[in-house]
């Protein structure tokens, strides 16, 4: 294991910002820490990077006890959301830096670099300052520094936070295709499930400052270990007492299957290939039913149609006991 997280706890006053943390995450994985605004995720990132201290617990990376080591002692290498630049120098300069403060020699520095910058597509832009640079190229300027000293681990929190949605996806498909490359241990703070489910290999779901589940995309999407991890990997509706995703409701014009519930179509909603339907039950449930055109055209379905809505069969469920997440 890369690093080992072992019953981590931290205070600030008597908030409790994590509550006895314990997560192992494989050397050479990209692992995300997702989860809401204020849950804990960026307050663990610092903890392994060691610009905050646990007040309970242990940090081990490769092995290494690393809870009581400074920063520079822990080989980490980090990005943030607002990366501090030195505006004064270039692109090949920054990427530079932190070999020449390790005094490496000068050859050696200027080959690191030129790969460096090849890894994140800038070596055309290796002459400019940072201020010519588009917030994209800037944000894998930060990463071609972060790798240059060869970290054990690449802390990212929220890296493509401030930037617009394209260019947010664009560089999320990059940082896939990087991280099969380098093969460095990464872990990346967000809150957008979405950027968390396309990149990482695991997932570690934190909300209010506990880890709520651990495992692939494809695990927590398929197999939640409760109602919040439900809510917040995918979209959920309610009907009958129970959560499903509105792809998972079986939708007819006639009481096809045992226990369906009767009701009207209130809404109907055409994106792209799917279409949403908001159907009102007689017994006052708002089901969100998501099915492709191509279906919705088949039943026919239109606002105002009468149908009968039940869990498809195979369909994930959970009971809707408390007011659902996301
Ligand atoms: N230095 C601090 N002093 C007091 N409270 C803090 C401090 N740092 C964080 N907190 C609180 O701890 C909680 C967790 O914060 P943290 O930044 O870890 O959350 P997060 O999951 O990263 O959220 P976000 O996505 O909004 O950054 C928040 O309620 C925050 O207000």
């Amino acid at each position: 294991m890369s690093i080992e997280i072992k019953g981590v706890n931290k205070k600030f006053g008597d908030f409790v910002a994590l509550d006895d943390v314990n997560v192992s995450l494989p050397t050479g994985q990209l692992t995300a820490l997702l989860g809401p605004s204020g849950g804990g995720k960026s307050t663990l990132l610092r903890i392994i990077a060691g610009l905050d201290s646990a007040d309970s617990g242990t940090i081990s990376i490769e092995g290494t006890n690393a809870t009581e080591l400074p920063p520079q002692k822990r080989n980490v290498g980090f990005v943030f959301q607002h990366y501090a630049v030195f505006k004064h120098m270039t692109v090949a300069k920054n990427v530079a830096f932190g070999l020449e403060i390790r005094k490496r020699p000068k050859a050696e520095v200027a080959a690191k670099v030129d790969e460096l910058l090849r890894l994140v597509h800038l070596s055309q832009f290796a002459h400019r300052l940072p201020s010519q640079l588009s917030g994209g190229q800037r944000q894998r300027m930060a990463l071609a520094r972060a790798l240059a000293v060869e970290p054990t681990v690449l802390l990212l929190d929220e890296p493509f936070g401030a930037l617009d949605a394209k260019v947010r996806k664009e560089l999320r498909d990059w940082l896939r295709r990087l991280h099969d490359e380098v093969h460095v241990t990464t872990v990346f703070v967000t809150h957008d499930q979405e950027e968390a489910m396309e990149v990482a290999d695991e997932i570690v779901v934190i909300n209010e400052g506990r880890v709520e589940q651990v495992g692939t995309p494809d695990q927590l999407y398929d197999e939640p270990a409760n109602d919040f991890v439900m809510g917040f990997l995918g979209e959920i509706t309610t009907l009958n007492g129970v959560m499903l995703r509105p792809h998972d409701v079986h939708i007819s014009l006639a009481p096809q299957l045992p226990g369906a519930a009767e009701g009207t179509i209130s809404r109907l909603l055409r994106v792209g290939f799917e279409v949403r339907a908001t159907v009102l039950t007689d017994d006052g449930d708002e089901v969100t039913v998501v099915l492709t055109r191509t279906h919705a055209r088949q039943l026919g379905l239109d606002t105002g149609v009468r149908v009968w809505v039940t869990a498809a069969s195979g369909a994930l469920t959970m009971p809707a006991l408390s007011a659902a997440a996301g």
